[in-house]
């Protein structure tokens, strides 16, 4: 079984992955982290030197890889994965997605108390800015993240939720 956490910059795929492939037993795939591995760049370099377009061709290679090497796995996705190409159709065929459904108010918090410099998207924002991003990101993404099996809502329960939905 394949888990695949889908969500925003910031609902917590890549901590709550890693929580529960360890309680899981499962092995712990960060998508973001697999790519900045295979191209021995990071996100912030990749972005700088392809640009993003050609971040999510490299993005939905490291997806078709990951899928191909791992069967027993919990995958944190990068938050724009599912909404380029026909990546959430291919998510779903290929395991159960959940989407970490997160306020922007949350999110926003999260991030800035974070720091932005990870994500080349984010870089250089002031809380507006970056308030008014997420606002409008989420409007635009909402449609792909919602067509995952489940969604999660309420940002700390959602490791429980997901504990018992896979305990059922
Ligand atoms: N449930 C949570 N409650 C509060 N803070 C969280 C939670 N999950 C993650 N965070 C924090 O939010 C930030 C982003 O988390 P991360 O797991 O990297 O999110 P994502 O991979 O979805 O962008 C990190 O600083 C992390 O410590
Ligand atoms: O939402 C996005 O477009 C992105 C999210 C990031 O991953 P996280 O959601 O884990 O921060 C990372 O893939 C990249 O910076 C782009
Ligand atoms: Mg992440």
């Amino acid at each position: 079984m394949r888990i695949f956490l889908i969500g925003m910059m910031g609902s917590g795929k890549t901590t709550l992955g890693r929580q529960l492939a360890g309680q899981l037993g499962y092995t712990f795939v960060d998508l973001d982290e697999y790519l900045v591995q295979r191209q021995g760049q990071s996100i912030n370099q990749i972005f700088e030197q392809y640009g993003q377009e050609h971040f999510r061709k490299l993005e939905r290679q490291a997806l078709e890889e990951v899928v191909q090497k791992y069967d027993k796995a919990v995958i944190s996705t990068g938050g724009g994965a599912p909404c380029f190409f026909n990546n959430i159709e291919y998510i779903n065929q290929h395991g159960t997605s959940f989407y970490l459904d997160v306020p922007v108010e949350q999110l926003a918090h999260r991030l800035l108390a974070h720091g932005l410099q990870e994500r080349p998207l984010l870089t250089g924002k002031s809380p507006a800015e970056l308030n008014l991003y997420l606002t409008e990101t989420l409007t635009h993404r909402k449609q792909f993240y919602e067509r995952a099996t489940y969604t999660l809502a309420g940002a700390n329960t959602a490791a429980q939720s997901l504990l018992r939905l896979l305990n059922q």
